[in-house]
């Protein structure tokens, strides 16, 4: 596993996504995998921006989202549909038929969640995945316990969850849905590559448990440890449970690749 510890999370993934992107050659659609939470949005700004700037385009992208909560209407403020047309699909040059989020108010949820794997699958699967991470170490909506294995699926949400996540429903957890559809924990590693963005020190216990402790269901971001090309991005505050020797090991072998200057200039 790769970890970066750079004070730009969000322009670090976006100037990896963009690369990413740009470096495809095929005629096949760039595969790619997205998150919703408070963390991504500075990545979604600084790909808006390369996007205007000419730097990347996403005519040959195919997203696909994590996980959306079921019985919240698809208009409605919170749900994830909306926040990802306005932070980011309104402002650059998908194609709308490129673009897949799982539907929460389907009639039957697990043939939803079937046909998005296989959607997933006839891509060829996903090239990249991007994620952010719950307080508890979830993954998507893989929450304490999921199967690593796990594929797409309806999941309940934890008390804890819910909680965090009222902080978008006026601070309310009755308003927080219980139950959520989201890609399993095996959905991500079946990707070729996954990176995972975690800032602050509210995540520093899941960073420790992402990059120090042994890979666990109860913390699912311990399963980037199984994958061949996983990154996990984070500030200083998210690595405050870590050991200073594996801070300043990470911070030692990645000295080229942290100046995100440089690395816009390469794209
Ligand atoms: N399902 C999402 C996760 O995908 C996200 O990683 C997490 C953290 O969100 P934030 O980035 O706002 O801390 O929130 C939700 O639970």
């Amino acid at each position: 596993m790769r970890l970066i510890i750079s004070e730009s999370v969000g322009e670090w993934a976006a100037i990896y996504v963009a690369k990413k992107i740009n470096l495809h050659k095929s005629e096949k659609p760039f595969v790619l995998g997205l998150p919703t939470g408070s963390t991504p949005i500075k990545m979604y700004n600084k790909l808006i921006e390369l996007n205007k700037k000419g730097k990347v385009s996403f005519k040959n992208v195919v997203t696909f989202n994590m996980d959306e909560y079921v019985n919240l209407s698809e208009n409605h403020p919170e749900s994830y549909h909306t926040f990802m047309k306005e932070n980011f699909f309104n402002h650059i040059d998908i194609k709308e038929e490129n673009i897949n989020i799982l539907n929460g108010n389907a009639k039957d949820l697990d043939e939803e969640c079937a046909e998005y794997e296989k959607k997933i699958e006839s891509y060829g699967g996903i090239d990249l995945f991007i994620g952010g991470v719950g307080e508890d170490g979830h993954i998507a909506f893989n929450e304490p316990g999921s199967s690593l294995s796990s594929k797409t699926r309806t999941k309940e949400l934890t008390e804890d969850t819910r909680i965090v996540n009222s902080r978008f429903f006026g601070g309310k957890i009755e308003n927080v849905p219980k139950v959520a559809l989201t890609v399993g924990v095996g959905t991500i590693l079946g990707s070729k590559e996954v990176l995972i963005m975690a800032t602050g020190y509210k995540k520093s216990l899941a960073v420790y448990n992402g990059v120090e402790g042994s890979v666990n269901h109860m913390w699912t971001i311990s399963a980037l440890q199984l994958h061949r090309y996983g990154i996990l991005v984070c500030d200083e505050k998210a690595t405050m449970e870590l050991k200073v020797k594996t801070v300043n090991y990470f911070k030692d072998i990645e000295k080229e690749f942290l100046d995100v200057d440089k690395l816009e200039k390469e794209l």
